[in-house]
């Protein structure tokens, strides 16, 4: 495939490649006016509740979706490391979920009265329909490297230079913004390009297409913050 040519040339990797080829809708979702306002100081207090609320309900159908990523690593990856890469993932989320919980209190949010918002329930279709054993560890990989990535990258931009960042949010814009993420993320892509190296034609649409899909739903999630204020 062309592209991929292009990006061994580069040598900058497949998904590289796909973030310059949709730098606005991957601008889009990791500089979103959501995620601008925590950083200029404007956030209104009320869209970050809903977020927080909508994100544990998300966060808990995350959980089946990166479980079936590790079993793919399992058994189509010939190097041990990606599952231990992706099970540290799988069990830091045991940890997230409680951070929801503890947060939400912190705030005053009920968590077992929140129900599901459209955009929310999309992208957990999202998630639930990558979960089928049919899909490639190819396009699995490269859609988990994507969710993680940017909130990884939304968060650390709210705590770069010059960010205005209210104390109170600090801790969560850390959660995913830490240098420890950062590097998590980092090994996350190495696994999708390197499968993506040895991936066929088809495989490479699909995954073009997943990394659409998170980026599309991600901004979608983002919107649905903002709106319900
Ligand atoms: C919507 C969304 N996208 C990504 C993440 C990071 N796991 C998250 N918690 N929520």
């Amino acid at each position: 495939m062309e592209e991929k040519l292009k990006a061994e040339e580069k040598k900058i990797g497949m998904t590289e490649a796909w973030l310059r080829k949709h730098r606005l809708l991957h601008t889009g979702a990791t500089r979103h006016p959501f995620i601008l306002s925590i950083r200029d100081g404007t956030v209104d207090i009320a869209a970050f509740k809903t977020w927080l609320a909508q994100d544990y309900l998300f966060v808990r159908a995350f959980v089946p979706f990166a479980a079936s990523v590790l079993i793919k690593a399992y058994k189509e990856s010939d190097d041990n490391t990606d599952m231990e890469v992706i099970l540290g993932g799988v069990a830091a989320l045991k940890d997230e979920i409680s951070w929801f919980k503890n947060e939400a209190n912190k705030w005053g949010i009920s968590l077992s009265n929140v129900v599901p918002q459209k955009p929310n329930k999309n992208y957990c279709g999202l998630l639930d329909s990558l979960t089928r054993p049919e899909v490639e560890y190819s396009v699995a990989i490269t859609a988990f490297w994507a969710i993680e990535a940017v909130y990884q990258e939304s968060f650390a931009h709210c705590l770069g230079e010059g960010s205005q960042t209210p104390q109170e949010l600090k801790e969560t814009c850390e959660r995913w913004g830490n240098e420890g993420f950062g590097r998590y993320c980092q090994s996350l892509q190495n696994i999708a390009n390197l499968h993506l190296q040895k991936a066929s034609d088809d495989e490479l649409k699909n995954a073009e297409v997943a990394l659409l899909s998170v980026l599309e739903h991600e901004v979608e999630f983002w919107n649905m913050s903002c709106a319900s204020v």
